[in-house]
Order: C-alpha cells, then sequence, then structure tokens
C-alpha cells in the first residue's frame, strides 16, 4: 500500500512506517538486503535489513553529533578513523575539521558505499575529500592490526542484529583502545536509546568502563530512528578529560556555517538525561 514499515524485535510493539513514492533500487548484497527508496517527506531513504539507516531530511543530526561529540573533544584531531559509516556522513562532518590530516573509513560491504555514491550524493560527497581513503572489510580485522595510530575512532555501524554485532562487546573496545594514540577519543551509535532497552545501554556503558577511564552516554533527537532519538558512548583515553564539554569551539556564526544541528551548547545538553535514565547509566 505504498509505506514502508520498520518492524523488528529490537523495538517490539511500534514501527516507524515512512510513505514510499518510489523504490529506487533494492538488492541483496554479500552481507545484507539493501533498500533505498524516495518517500513522500524524508528524501531518499537507505535501509539494511528492513532497518532505517538513515534519510536525507534528518541524516544530519546523527552524523554531526556521532563525529563533533568526538572531533570538539579532541585537542587536535590529525588521523581519524571510521568503523562502518559507508553513506558517507560521517566523513562530511569529519572533514570539516581543519586539523585533520588523514580520515580512513572501513566498512565490511562495497553496496552500501556504491550504492551511497549513486542515490545519496549528500552524503557520499564526504568520499571525495583528498585527505580520505576507504576501505572494503571487516573493521574488526582492520583495527586488530592498528596500534597507537589513530586521535579519534567512530564506529558508525549499523545494529547488534547483523554483520555489525562484533562492534557491541568489550574485545571491540579492547581493539578500539589500543588503537587509539594517547588521549584518544572514541565514539559509537549506541544501539538503542533510553526510551527502549535501557538494559542494552547499561551493559554498553558497563563495558566500555571496563576499558576506557571515561566512557559517557549522549543522546541527538532524530524523526526517522525508533522513539525519535539515538545514543552514542563517548570514550577517552585520558582519565582527565570532560567529554561533556567541547575542548574547541567556533562562534555561533561560525556555527551556523558549518552544523544544522550540533552546537556547543547542544554538545553538553546531549550528555544531560532524564532521572530514570540517569540512575540507570549510574
Ligand atoms: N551513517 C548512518 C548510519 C546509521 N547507523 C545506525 C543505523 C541503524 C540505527 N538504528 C536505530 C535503532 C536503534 N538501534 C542506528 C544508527
Amino acid at each position: 500500500d505504498g509505506w514502508f514499515r520498520e518492524i523488528s524485535d529490537m523495538w517490539p510493539g511500534q514501527a516507524m512506517t515512512l510513505k514510499v513514492n518510489q523504490v529506487l533500487h533494492h538488492e541483496k548484497s554479500k552481507y545484507q538486503d539493501v533498500l533505498i527508496f524516495e518517500s513522500s517527506d524524508y528524501g531518499t531513504v537507505l535501509v539494511l535489513d528492513n532497518v532505517i539507516q538513515c534519510t536525507e531530511r534528518d541524516e544530519f543530526s546523527y552524523q554531526e553529533m556521532i563525529t563533533h561529540l568526538a572531533m570538539n573533544v579532541h585537542p587536535d584531531p590529525k588521523k581519524v578513523l571510521v568503523i562502518g559509516g559507508g553513506d558517507g556522513g560521517v566523513l562530511r562532518e569529519v572533514v570539516k575539521h581543519p586539523s585533520v590530516e588523514s580520515a580512513i573509513l572501513c566498512d565490511i560491504d562495497e553496496a552500501v558505499i556504491r550504492l551511497s555514491k549513486k542515490y545519496l550524493p549528500g552524503m557520499a560527497v564526504g568520499f571525495q575529500h583528498p585527505a580520505v581513503t576507504t576501505f572494503i572489510g571487516d573493521g574488526f580485522k582492520f583495527l586488530a592490526e592498528k596500534k597507537n595510530e589513530f586521535d579519534v575512532i567512530i564506529t558508525d555501524s549499523s545494529d547488534p542484529e547483523g554483520p555489525a554485532e562484533s562492534l557491541f562487546q568489550k574485545p571491540y573496545f579492547e581493539l578500539l583502545y589500543s588503537a587509539l594514540k594517547d588521549g584518544g577519543v572514541i565514539t559509537t551509535q549506541g544501539s538503542e536509546n533510553q526510551w527502549l532497552h535501557l538494559s542494552l545501554i547499561t551493559n554498553l556503558k558497563k563495558a566500555c568502563k571496563e576499558v576506557f577511564p571515561v566512557a559517557e552516554y549522549a543522546y541527538t533527537t532524530i524523526p526517522t530512528y525508533p522513539s525519535g532519538q539515538i545514543g552514542f558512548m563517548v570514550c577517552c583515553k585520558d582519565p582527565d578529560r570532560d567529554v561533556t564539554k567541547p575542548l574547541r569551539s567556533v562562534s555561533p556564526e561560525e556555527e551556523e556555517k558549518l552544523y544544522k544541528y550540533y552546537s556547543k551548547e547542544i554538545h553538553e545538553a546531549a550528555f544531560v538525561l532524564p532521572t530514570f535514565a540517569r540512575k540507570a547509566l549510574r
């Protein structure tokens, strides 16, 4: 009947539905089902294994926050790694920082990169920057060979059910820790939000705290993710770093040129949780 329904046991009894004007592409890649459709009101939509990954209308919320919550709490990020992120949106945000000399992306599925370049040019623009290098492969294996190499690592993955499952467990956070230089920062999509599976976030934060001295949970509002928001873990190797406040910021005028969602006020507000969530994540 012309509607896409995001039904999943990860968010029982609820489902975002988007009106479909036209299916643009649908294929089974080596790893997942890839669907791209033109929606009536959210622009082009990328769906993997029936889970909404991003829509043109609201992707900036997620891409900006998962990137700048990390980049702006590092004093001078030169070398950045993105695990996942095959649609290019996070890369687009990373290269907004003049300090970046090298931005490397490792995504397991070439289909996501290929199809994003064709159907999501506003995000895939990130691949065009001269500082960007792209690898196709398993981020877990890629990281295992990297020691003391990156200032910031952003894990922009799909959800725990599917090819990204290993990116939500403690061994992965240990790999991240050893791939980071001193003072390095990571962000990872928090797999759920405070309205859904608070226990998942509690476990994720516990796993992060066993590896990183600093691990804080932040969230952003985004209409097309379940319950209209998504959380992030923000972790740092430096025990004295307060990740809830940006180390670097630009003027409000400059912010309005650089960002559509992020600001230094939003950075701090993102870590302020409602009482029920604050108690659960203590
Ligand atoms: N660059 C955008 C990729 C988006 N990554 C994820 C896609 C799935 C989405 N599920 C939200 C449902 C709760 N897990 C979280 C972000």
